[in-house]
């Protein structure tokens, strides 16, 4: 039996995006089983409660997706458990999604989640700065990186095009992106200081 059903993880989304499809929910279900299992012996995310992560991780991330630029390719900078990055990747799985991240033990369970999941996604394995000094992306998605600056510089990089920030309204008053600027900020559902900034290219 699934820690939660569809139905839960559906109302639980609700806030978040109506009317999700029951295919994309059974992921999700699959996903946050996934989740807990490892995170029962491995440190990948400080939420711990199913129904927590369901509005926190899977909300947020995909309230990112709703808003997601149109982009072909997409990397998710410091992707941790995989947030906001899978998420996204299973509700537009026309976008080329890659998922990266430096640490071994999340990068053991991106693939085990990515092969489970049966998803084409790519995993980078490493930092995001030791990738190929031409790969772009079209978007690149970053969520609580340690060192936003310097992550924020190497998304500039990075992206061809847009990026897209989650994140608090009081952090994201220091911020600026050499080469791009804010296009729209969106406030996330359920949370009082929670919002999505998207930054384009100038
Ligand atoms: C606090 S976690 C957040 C993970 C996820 N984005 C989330 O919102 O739950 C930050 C992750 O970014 C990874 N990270 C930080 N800098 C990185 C870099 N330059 N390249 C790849 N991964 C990086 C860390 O290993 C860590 O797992």
């Amino acid at each position: 039996m699934p820690t939660l059903t569809t139905a839960v993880i559906g109302y639980l989304l609700e806030p978040f995006l109506p009317d999700l499809p029951e295919s994309l929910l059974a992921s999700l279900s699959a996903y946050l089983d996934l989740l807990l299992k490892w995170n029962a012996r491995t440190n990948l995310t400080a939420i711990r409660t199913p129904e927590e992560i369901v509005k926190r991780h899977f909300g947020e991330s995909l309230f990112a997706g709703l808003h997601l630029p149109e982009s072909a390719t997409l990397l998710d900078y410091g992707t941790g458990a995989g947030f906001p990055g899978l998420p996204i990747a299973l509700m537009h799985p026309e976008v080329r999604v890659t998922l990266a991240e430096s640490q071994n033990k999340k990068v053991s369970f991106l693939r085990e989640a990515v092969r489970s999941l049966g998803v084409s996604i790519d995993v980078w394995p490493k930092r995001v700065e030791e990738m190929p000094s031409d790969l772009r992306f079209d978007c690149v998605t970053l969520r609580a990186v340690d060192d936003m600056e310097a992550a924020l510089r190497g998304a500039s990089l990075r992206s061809r095009s847009k990026i897209v920030l989650l994140t608090s309204q009081g952090a994201a008053q220091q911020i600026e992106i050499s080469g791009f600027q804010e296009e729209e900020t969106i406030h996330v559902p359920e949370s009082s200081d929670r919002i999505v900034t998207i930054f384009a290219r100038t």
